[in-house]
């Protein structure tokens, strides 16, 4: 771990204790990851799971074991929250349900993880003086303007249409019935509420948007780590139809377009808000890629490539079918079209720009993808079937 180290402006950075609420899942497995490797700060890893960080646990003698806690326990009912948050000089919270497959078919459980669940954590900060990093989402953007306009529309090549800025772009989403909006809208109240507690009552707080982050230890794999019938996010759904030799299930014909960020790239953008708090408290960032932009039938494809020139074998005949969203993730599905997010306020305030191309993240992905899942899902398939 270095010492002496400073912040954007020049000043040497003080340890501090940091209560990580939803540290045991992919951020925050990173994030843990990260501090204790090169910073000399401690965590007390909030989770119902800790499986993503046993390998920080475990075993004692590891060379930060004094400085990162895991503590379980569910924030939803458990009274140990405030002490935790009164232990640390900065809470961050991760803990939400964010996979699109739940949006449409638990919108209860959505709304009440996304908003009901956060607000003790933004009380327990606010009347304790604490600092507050909360993790939102760039889905609060909903669907871009330009996705209003006709198909042959120039207008719709203008970025003034289609680029999403914290400080000026509207949140866009859709009606009622399209039950996918629960978690945006969830997640925009909360981060109305956070304001609302920075401009009130002086909370000290920085929201974070992420765009699509990705890399190892995302999700799960079904029928391997996770339930068969779950849903992850698509970089796990990919992987899991490339690791099974299936085609990969184009939602809607794969024509919405993401931007992917590298996990460890969006962490170093985290770590500089955890140590410029002066830089960082009272804004919203944007944390993504915008050079990495892809449909979902070309990240298919890509990913087809990458995962035969990592696995050493050739792509099945059919690499991918299309697939309804009706048919996919059910009644109220609806989906955000495109996703590029400014980077005026990261770049001017941090000084952060990602580095790693689309390419180079896949490859190292499904490197880690393959390595960890290939064996388990050849046994599980070899498996003979009752009868
Ligand atoms: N990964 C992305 O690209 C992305 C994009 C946009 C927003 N986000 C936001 O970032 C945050 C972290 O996302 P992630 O990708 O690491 O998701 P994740 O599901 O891997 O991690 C969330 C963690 O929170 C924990 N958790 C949930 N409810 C809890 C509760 N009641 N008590 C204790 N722990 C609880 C879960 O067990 C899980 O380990 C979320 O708020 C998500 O909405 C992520
Ligand atoms: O097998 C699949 C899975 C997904 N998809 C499509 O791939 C796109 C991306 O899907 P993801 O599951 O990664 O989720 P989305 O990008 O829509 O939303 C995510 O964005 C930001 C975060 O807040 C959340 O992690 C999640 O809501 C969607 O258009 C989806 O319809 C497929 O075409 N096939």
């Amino acid at each position: 771990m270095a010492t002496g180290r400073v912040d954007l402006d020049g000043n040497t950075i003080k340890p501090i204790t940091i209560c990580m609420i939803g540290a045991g899942g992919f951020i925050g497995s990173h994030l843990c990851e990260k501090l204790m490797a090169d910073t000399p700060h401690k965590v007390l890893a909030v989770d119902v799971y800790n499986d993503k960080i046993k390998h920080l646990l475990e075993p004692s003698s590891l060379p930060w074991a004094d400085r990162i806690q895991f503590h379980r326990l569910n924030i939803k009912n458990d009274s140990r929250l405030e002490g935790l948050i009164r232990m640390a000089d900065l809470t961050i919270n991760l803990a939400a349900i964010c996979t699109p497959a739940d949006y449409n078919t638990r919108p209860l459980d959505t709304i009440y993880s996304n908003f009901i669940d956060a607000l003790p954590v933004v009380k327990y900060c606010s009347e304790n003086g604490k600092r507050l990093i909360h993790f939102s989402t760039c889905e609060v953007y909903g669907k871009t303007i330009g996705a209003f306009l006709p198909k042959d529309s120039p207008l719709r090549q203008d970025p003034n249409y289609y680029v999403l800025k914290e400080d000026s772009s509207p949140c866009i989403f859709g009606s009622i019935e399209k039950q996918r909006w629960s978690y945006a809208c969830a997640k925009q109240l909360i981060e109305r509420l956070i304001y609302a507690e920075g401009a009130e009552n002086g909370l000290e707080f920085t929201i974070v948007r992420p765009f699509n982050w990705i890399g190892p230890r995302m999700d799960f794999i079904p029928g391997i780590d996770g339930p068969s019938e779950g849903v992850p996010r698509v970089l796990a759904c990919f992987s899991n139809n490339l690791l099974r030799r299936e085609p990969l299930k184009l939602v809607d014909g794969g024509q919405s377009q993401r931007t992917f960020v590298y996990i460890k790239d969006a962490i170093e953008a985290v770590l500089l808000m955890i140590e410029n708090p002066a830089r960082a408290n009272g804004h919203i960032f944007n944390v993504g890629n915008p050079n990495n932009e892809v449909t979902v039938r070309q990240l298919a494809e890509m990913m087809t490539q990458v995962y035969s020139k990592v696995s050493g074998e050739s792509s099945i005949e059919t690499p991918t079918i299309d697939v309804s969203s009706k048919e996919f993730y059910g009644e109220g599905y609806d989906d955000s079209d495109k996703r590029i997010p400014d980077m005026t306020i990261i770049n001017r305030q941090l000084g952060w720009n990602p580095k790693t191309s689309l390419w180079d993240l896949l490859e190292s992905t499904l490197t880690y993808q393959h390595r960890t899942y290939a064996e388990a899902i050849k046994k599980a398939t070899s498996k003979p079937v009752a009868s």
